[in-house]
């Protein structure tokens, strides 16, 4: 009989939320650092942790991992790693997300590097997982950025890679929604991309959900704090939401994992995604994350395993797909009985 870590190893699972620069592993950023080190030897004093406790400023580390991701053949090397560690790790479906970045000294635009992402992931996804590329606009872009970002996005789908949904991220202290609005009315009109919102994540930003909610968003990251308003709208709408219990808690969003939030969409039966945000920022595997959960709320093997099942729900896919993932959890589940008795 397989123990519950194994046991959440072999489930298959659904990543959706999940930033390319914060799911480099260490393992990877110790490679990328080997590579430049010479040409940049300020990156050897930065002491890459294995895991790290609970951080006040994780938005700085990004800093840090962005001169490791600063051409592409590093961008092609980190979306390689981060595809098979996510593959070992369990997951059959990935959605990975990311900002366009540019880096004039190496020669790399937002587009080669949007462009290298999605070649990465058309060549050299592992076998047994799908990836699919969400484009983030950042809070803190101008409206002009926000829409090329949206530009890039119509253009790569155009080119028949997979990018499937537009997602808002970055500093909730920084910038407006409002602001880069009319970019993703653009990518909803023109592209019928679905949207992902980062969502009351802290309650300064709480101020903008009637905002954010009235753009009819397809899934919302987080959502950790709910005033009665919002949480009628998303109750009825039935919005998934993108849970991150590790980031959370060490961001310091949510108190602790026996306060984190899900606890009340699990009671509510509303739809919701295990997810990890930053699985090299937290040192959490998604496996890791229904483990927290099944210890913190007393899920049995049956109740992860419908946990991840209706995940397929909310990806940002057609029905067919849908229905061969559905086909694979269900194969998978007949032939791992034994691993239900617990
Ligand atoms: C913890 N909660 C979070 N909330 C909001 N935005 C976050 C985030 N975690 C990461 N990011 C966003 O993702 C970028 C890194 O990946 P990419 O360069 O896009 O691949 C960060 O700079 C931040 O904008």
């Amino acid at each position: 009989m397989a123990n519950l870590t194994d046991f959440c190893v072999q489930l298959p699972k659904i990543e959706v939320h999940a930033h390319i620069n914060g799911s480099l592993s260490p393992q990877t950023m110790r490679a990328l650092v080997a590579r430049k080190v010479d040409m940049n030897p300020e990156l050897a004093a930065f002491e890459i942790p294995d895991s790290l406790d609970r951080i006040d400023d994780f938005f700085s580390l990004f800093k840090f991992i962005y001169q490791l991701t600063d051409d592409e053949v590093s961008v092609a090397f980190a979306t390689q790693q981060i595809m098979e560690e996510f593959a070992a790790d369990g997951v059959r479906y990935l959605e990975l997300r990311t900002t366009p970045r540019a880096n004039s000294a190496k020669g790399m635009t937002k587009a080669s590097y949007i462009d290298t992402v999605l070649t990465t992931i058309a060549t050299k996804c592992p076998a047994g997982m799908l990836t699919k590329l969400i484009i983030s606009i950042d809070r803190r872009n101008t409206l002009e950025e926000a829409q090329y970002t949206v530009d890039l996005a119509l253009k790569a789908r155009e080119c028949g890679f997979p990018i499937v949904g537009v997602d808002l991220c970055g500093d909730v202290m920084k910038g407006s929604f409002e602001a880069l609005r009319p970019a993703f009315e653009r990518a909803r009109q023109q592209g019928q991309f679905p949207l992902t919102l980062h969502f009351n994540e802290v309650k300064e930003n709480m101020h903008e959900a009637p905002e954010l909610l009235s753009i009819y968003p397809e899934r919302l990251g987080h959502a950790t704090l709910l005033d009665d308003p919002s949480r009628a709208i998303i109750y009825e709408r039935a919005v998934p939401v993108e849970i991150c219990m590790t980031s959370n808690v060490f961001s310091k969003t949510v108190p602790s994992y026996e306060d984190h939030h899900v606890k009340e969409l699990l009671e509510e039966g509303h739809p919701f995604i295990l997810c990890t945000d930053d699985k090299g920022v937290f040192g959490s595997d998604l496996s890791n994350e229904y483990v927290l959960a099944a210890n913190t709320f007393g899920l049995n093997r049956e109740q992860l395993f419908e946990a991840s099942f209706k995940s397929i729900d909310a990806i940002f896919a057609n029905n067919e797909t849908k229905d061969q993932l559905r086909a694979i959890w269900g194969a998978w589940k007949n032939q791992h009985q034994d691993l239900f008795t617990e």
